[in-house]
Parts: structure tokens; sequence; C-alpha cells
């Protein structure tokens, strides 16, 4: 069997979706993307396909390999989101040629049923008792939302207070019937972040996400001194080499690689099973499409350590498109009780509305994220 052909779709609300085509008629679905770059991605697939066109699809080690070595350069969230991609697509192809789900191919189930969270709130958190009402009567008990608005390097005791009293709001409302993490996304330096955290303490998130940004990571090990509340990052960093440095500094908890940007289902299995080894916690992050969430889940479930599977029905960021817009299989995505069951058709287990993603591609919003600024006027993370 070789590979001929490789084509992207840009979609709504932000993603895009890579089919791979062979010579005997196999189709494999990918995920490339970065959210508010996907062009960016596009043209990495493109500068990739000289290492495919041709080539047997079953060798996803090597052509994995190629795809990282070969360009000299390497990493970083552009290049290792188009390997990501590919390599969803590759093993997309591998399952359906085999008849069995990837998770069979790697060994089998390590679990019956995978527990799901729901993002709740938006960019700014509000009205977040009401939604998570609605989630919970949907099936949902665990939960994450951002944990503050736009935070100077140094910044006020009222602006703390702001953050606390959401969470306190939300234990007052629900006591420990519920669990939630709350998503620091980057906006809390490391001045703030050992103040926030210590505040945060008697509310007992279940973990707080991103405490500082990832190239502040050195962090990581400092902070997890500081507080008991377990902390968690990943979906800035991109290969097993990046992890590694982090896993041996410590502090981490919970490690979320995403499956779209971290090379996919081959370096991610990696990076779960370097996690297990340092008895650290496995979330892959997902804000993305049903490739992407497909594909997490066969890392789930074929991982130990695999403890919380992020999804993105109804996020706030899914204007225009929903994740199962573009799935025909959409009864195998049901979350029952919060939970997930393995998606056991061939390959990634997710089938594709190819009309649809062809539509859709017609007028595809080239996605970006808001720019907010501080006070001052200076750039705040988002
Ligand atoms: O935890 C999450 O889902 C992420 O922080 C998410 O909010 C971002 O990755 C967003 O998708 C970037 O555009
Ligand atoms: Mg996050």
């Amino acid at each position: 069997m070789k590979i001929i052909k490789l084509t992207t779709y840009r979609v709504p609300p932000r993603w895009m979706l890579l089919k791979i085509e062979t010579d005997e008629g196999v189709v494999g679905w990918g995920e490339p993307v970065i959210e508010g770059r996907a062009r960016t991605v596009e043209t990495a697939v493109q500068e990739m396909e000289p290492y495919l066109i041709g080539q047997d699809p079953a060798r996803i080690n090597d052509l994995w390999q190629t795809m990282y070595r070969a360009g000299f350069y390497r990493g970083g969230a552009i290049l290792m989101s188009a390997i990501a991609g590919i390599d969803q697509a590759l093993w997309d192809i591998k399952g359906k040629v085999m008849g069995k789900p990837v998770y069979e191919l790697l060994g089998g189930l390590v679990r019956d049923r995978m527990k799901m969270y729901s993002w709740v709130g938006g960019d700014r958190p509000s009205d977040i008792i009401d939604h998570i009402r609605t989630l919970r009567e949907g099936g949902f008990d665990t939960f994450k939302m951002n944990g503050t608005e736009e935070l100077g390097m140094l910044d006020t005791a009222a602006a703390v207070d702001k953050a606390v009293e959401r969470v306190a709001e939300i234990r007052a409302a629900f006591g420990n019937s519920i669990e939630f993490g709350l998503d620091f996304h980057g906006r809390v330096a490391a001045p703030m972040a050992k103040v926030l955290l210590r505040e945060l303490e008697p509310y007992r998130p279940l973990f707080v996400e991103e405490p500082v940004l990832a190239e502040q990571a050195e962090y990581y090990p400092r902070l997890a001194e500081t507080t008991s509340i377990p902390l968690a990052a990943g979906e800035r960093m991109y290969s097993r080499f990046e992890f590694k440095n982090v896993f041996h500094a410590g502090g981490l908890s919970i490690v979320q690689p995403d499956l779209s940007h971290a090379g996919g289902i081959t370096e991610c299995l990696k990076i779960a099973s370097m996690a297990e080894a340092y008895d650290i916690a496995l979330a892959p992050h997902c804000p993305l499409g049903p490739v992407a969430l497909a594909a997490c889940l066969q890392v789930d479930f074929v991982s130990y350590n695999a403890v919380l599977q992020e999804q993105s029905m109804g996020i706030h960021y899914n204007r225009g498109g929903e994740l199962l817009d573009y799935v025909l299989n959409k009864e195998d995505f049901r979350i029952t009780d919060g939970y997930m069951k393995p998606l056991s058709k061939p390959g990634l287990g997710v089938e594709i509305d190819e009309a649809r993603v062809i539509e859709a591609s017609r007028n595809a919003p080239d996605w970006r994220n808001p720019v907010w600024r501080h006070a001052d006027g200076s750039v705040a993370e988002w």
C-alpha cells in the first residue's frame, strides 16, 4: 500500500482536518491544527508531503522519525502539530487495514470507560453556577473554567479576591458534589501564581492548569512546594524532549499533552508512559474537533495513568461549528454519567462526514483569539 494524496480542510469553528489517501482506497483522517494558526500548520503539512507520497503508510514509526528529524529543524507548535495530524491519519489507516480500533493495536483496553470533563464559563468566566447546573443534568460532575481574568504581573488584592470569590461561590453552591479544574491559561505570572494558589487552597480545586506560562516551567516545582493543589500543564509543550525536562524537575501532578499539537498518538503514547514512571496523571488537552478527541481516547484507553479527558462539546470557542457536526457515528461519542466508552470502530473510531467537511471548508473563517490589553495599554495574556 502507498500514500498517494494529502488533502487539508480548514473548517469552522477553528479546526483543520487532514485526509490521507492510499492507492488501495483506504483513507485516514487526522486533525493537524494550532488554534489561530491553521494556515501555517496547513503549509507545514504540505511541506511534509515529500516524506510521505509513495511511502507505505504502515511504517508509522519510520515516517514519524523522518518527518521529525529529516528537516534538521524540529519541534515547536507548528511542526509538531503537522506531524500530529499526519500521525493520527496513519494510525487511522493502520486500524482500518487491520479491521481493529487503534487501542487493540496497542495492547488492548486498560479500562472500560473514560472520565470526561466539560468547560464552563467563557473567556471571562461568568454565569458559571447556572452552566454547571445545566451540565450536571447531562451527567457531568467534573468541570474546568478559566481561573481568572487577565492579571498583571503584580496585581491587586481585589483582583485576587474576585478570582477567589467565584470559586467560593461554586463550592458554596455545590459543596464537594462536583470537581473543577481552574485554568490559569498562562494569564498568571510567577509573582502572582503563589499568591493566587494560596488563596484558592481552601476551596480545593481538582487542579490548577498552566499555573504559569509554559516558558516558565521552572516554577512548577517551586509552586508545588507552596500548595497541595495538583498542578497541571502540557498543552503548550510539543515533544517528549520538552516533557522530559519538566518531569525530571518535578512539580507537575497532571500532564496534558495535546494529541493534535504534541506529535500525535506515536509521541503522546511515549509522553504518557514517561509520565507514568514519574507517577504523573495523564489528562490529554482537547478543545478541538472529533478526530483530535478520537486520538485522545485511543491513548486514554491504553494508558494506565489516564484520569480525565477534555472534550469541546459546548466549549465557548465553538462558534459556527460543534464537535459532532462532521461525525457520522455521533452515537459513539455519547457521554453517559460523565464517561465515554471506547471508540471501537476500526482505526481512530470516528467516521467523518466528508461531504459536510468539504462543504464547510468552502468558507472557513480564520479564527483568531482576541488580543487583550491591560489598563496601561500593554498586551495581556489571553
Ligand atoms: O485548556 C484548554 O482547553 C486550553 O487552555 C484552551 O483554552 C486553549 O488551548 C485554546 O484552545 C487556545 O485557543
Ligand atoms: Mg488550558
